[in-house]
């Protein structure tokens, strides 16, 4: 069942008329913690109070729901409450806001795409993670309307952006904070869990805009996530692939990071690409070395996103630059429609599972 007992995603809902509060997903039902569980943690509109209690908090509160779910009628017949009835809310309050570069694939595509006369991969890249800070204050939960960003487009153009994109990433969550000065932990102490990210591009003011600083206006526009922060215990981990050339010390792997993860993109109702998390590069425990190995802190709410999740094959591209390479070789949609960008009106959804165990969607129109 993909919300069944060994998933239990964490989120943040209410009914109508009541206070957002922090509840689980079971089924398709949300489990109301704080009446549950009797903790007022729970009650706070966000996860990040529960999130700062560390792991082995987590990993408890994670058992008592489980024996709670599969034993005690009272808590699932009165805390029980069906999705229908409520609205789902950004679940925690975002910190810093960190996006990684981290799939060769997609980092070849775009290289090929914005830099044609050089090698695709910078010099850098199979060295460190490479990744830019974005913009905590404009992550929004599934399902927020994402407005057309306007910007400079070229040199002396202003305009709304005509190759507006998507990414489809995986966001991880910190939970414990780390110390000022020193390099964070163990990924497990610190990462409370995952979500789906779309990471909206606007390539046409980003590709004016990003020498040499990197991505700016052209991704801080929005950045959409699901409702459902899926807890590190619940998913499958699988090796990361090969590296060349072995990373340095304070990169070295901290174990099996790699995750067995499929996303679907959808766009307006078909199915146009099925990213594999299995081929990125650089594993979720080296973008976290990577991130404090300069000794930055990570505070409870920090996100720090994969970057698009691509694979070799045309088909599992994330984002349509790469899907209609730079808008060159359109989409064909089943519709009969083509698409290279994104048109006003059009909704993407993102999906995933982790060995049948959904992750939730992350659900966009533009306005
Ligand atoms: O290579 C570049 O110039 C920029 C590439 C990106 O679009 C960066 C990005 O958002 C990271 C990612 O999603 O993989
Ligand atoms: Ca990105
Ligand atoms: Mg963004």
């Amino acid at each position: 069942m993909s919300w069944g007992l060994d998933n239990l995603p964490y989120g943040v809902f209410s009914r109508r008329g009541e206070a957002p509060r922090v509840g689980v997903r079971y089924g398709d039902q949300v489990l109301d913690l704080a009446a549950a569980l009797h903790d007022e943690v729970f009650a706070a509109p966000s996860l990040n109070p529960f999130m700062a209690r560390g792991h082995t908090a987590w990993h408890d509160t994670r058992a008592l729901i489980q024996e709670k779910l599969s034993t005690d009628r009272s808590v699932t017949d009165a805390h029980l409450i069906p999705l229908e009835q409520v609205r789902l809310h950004l679940p925690f309050e975002v910190a810093d806001y960190v996006d990684f570069y981290c799939s060769l694939d997609h980092a070849s595509n775009i290289g090929r795409i914005f830099r044609p006369d050089a090698e695709p991969l910078l010099p850098n890249w199979r060295h460190l993670p490479v990744g830019y800070h974005g913009r905590a204050g404009t992550v929004v939960v599934s399902g927020t309307p994402i407005r057309r960003p306007s910007g400079q487009l070229r040199a002396g153009v202003f305009g709304p952006s005509t190759k507006l994109d998507i990414e489809a990433e995986l966001g991880f969550v910190v939970g414990v904070p780390s110390e000022l000065g020193s390099p964070a932990g163990a990924f497990e102490e610190h990462v409370f869990g995952v979500t789906l990210v779309n990471d909206w591009s606007a390539r046409d003011i980003q590709s004016f805009e990003y020498v040499p600083l990197g991505p700016f206006l052209g991704k801080s526009f929005a950045t959409s996530i699901s409702p459902w922060i899926t807890p590190l215990e619940a998913l499958p981990r699988i090796p990361g692939r090969p590296q060349e050339p072995e990373p340095l010390g304070h990169l070295r792997r901290q174990g099996d990071w790699g995750l067995d993860i499929t996303v679907e993109v959808w766009l307006n109702g078909e199915i146009v690409s099925r990213p594999p998390y299995p081929s990125m590069y650089w594993t979720p425990d080296q973008m976290l070395a990577h991130l404090t190995s300069n000794g930055a802190s990570l505070r409870t709410g920090d996100l720090f996103a994969s970057g698009t999740i691509s694979g070799p094959q045309r088909e599992e591209r994330g984002s349509l630059i790469e899907l209609s390479w730079n808008g060159g070789d359109p989409i064909k949609l089943a519709s009969g429609e083509t698409r290279t960008f994104l048109e006003d009106g059009d909704t993407v959804t993102l999906r995933a599972t982790a060995a049948g165990r959904s992750l939730g969607e992350v659900v966009g129109t533009v306005r």
